[in-house]
């Protein structure tokens, strides 16, 4: 793992030390938006945006996830980058489920960044919005990029399909904080932290968050009411990595999903939407965390278990879009 400083690229994990072993998560670089106009200098075109992303990452995932969901497969194509991520970052290759990249041929990603803005200086990172036309990132924050995936492109995609409904927004920003803090960066802190304190601060605060959640969905079907919203699907993202992965390889296993009776259930309904299965890949999930980080797990031996079925029937009921 590295990044890139002034446009050279550097193998570099992140610095701990001067945050007393806390793990803290910088900000993205790529802020541009796409809209259905195009003011912004990016208009919504089928054919013209491309996805690069890695089927291990949570955070990616939610991009394929609303890809899938608004009906884009065909308007946004998608490159994948293999689950390995060593020495020289995330690169491109035909292993399984992996492509080499079909846009800018770059055997690795920060070769993209550098296409982008050749002395760039930052971390690369999938998800990472690109734009053929104008050759270079629009974005590379998967929150903004959901957003757009959600509204920009309705003239190509499934306008009747809204995962940010004006009637709840305030609602979904909030739950959407409580959760990246907590949830979604909660099991990193805990995985990252390099100081016991540090570890039991971040483990003690994502139980304590998964407890309140555990409670909001014993009360209500989805995070911001009746309806499932962005909020569920960026909440998804890691509960379906938390048994195969956080529990054992970020030490958050003071419970397991499948001991919270809603939020294993929730998991397993959202599971079965509408292929959204086809978006989750455990091989490349674990492959990735279980290689990738030899300061966790050296040896890089990737665990057989545990088996976790989330085709198992639920008693939520079926979800409507
Ligand atoms: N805030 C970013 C975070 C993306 C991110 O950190 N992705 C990870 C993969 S799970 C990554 O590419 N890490 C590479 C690195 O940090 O060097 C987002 O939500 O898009």
């Amino acid at each position: 793992m590295g990044l890139l400083v002034d446009g050279v690229w550097h193998e570099d994990w992140y610095d701990t030390e001067s945050t007393g072993g806390r793990f803290e998560r910088p900000d993205t670089r790529f802020r541009d938006w796409v809209t259905p106009d195009g003011r912004s200098g990016y208009p919504a075109e089928p054919g013209r945006y491309h996805l690069y992303v890695s089927l291990a990452c949570p955070w990616a995932h939610r991009t394929l996830i609303l890809r899938h969901l608004k009906g884009l497969e065909s308007v946004i194509d998608v490159s994948v980058v293999d689950p390995f991520m060593g020495e020289g970052g995330w690169h491109f290759s035909d292993n399984p489920g992996a492509t080499p990249d079909r846009v800018n041929g770059c055997e690795y990603l920060h070769q993209v960044y550098l296409k982008a803005k050749p002395d760039y200086t930052g971390r690369v990172t999938v998800p990472t919005l690109w734009d053929k036309v104008r050759g270079t990132i629009v974005n590379n924050e998967s929150a903004e990029i959901i957003r757009m995936l959600n509204s920009a492109f309705d003239d190509h995609g499934r306008a009747d399909r809204d995962f940010y409904p004006e009637a709840v927004r305030d609602d979904i920003d909030r739950i959407n904080a409580f959760v990246y803090d907590r949830v979604n960066n909660g099991v990193y802190k805990a995985g990252f932290a390099t100081r016991q304190e540090a570890y039991e601060e971040a483990v003690t605060n994502l139980f304590e968050a998964l407890d309140q959640l555990e409670e909001r969905l014993s009360r209500q079907p989805f995070l911001a009411g009746d309806r499932v919203t962005e909020a569920d699907w960026r909440l998804f993202t890691t509960l379906v990595r938390f048994d195969p992965v956080y529990v054992s390889h970020f030490k958050c296993n003071v419970r397991r999903l499948a001991d919270y009776p809603n939020l294993w259930a929730y998991t397993c309904q959202l599971y079965q939407v509408e292929n959204v299965a086809g978006t989750v890949d455990l091989d490349h999930i674990k492959r990735h965390y279980f290689t990738s980080h030899p300061m966790i797990n050296p040896t890089r031996i990737i665990p057989l278990g545990p088996t976790v079925d989330y085709n198992a029937p639920h008693d939520r009921g079926p979800v409507t879009l």
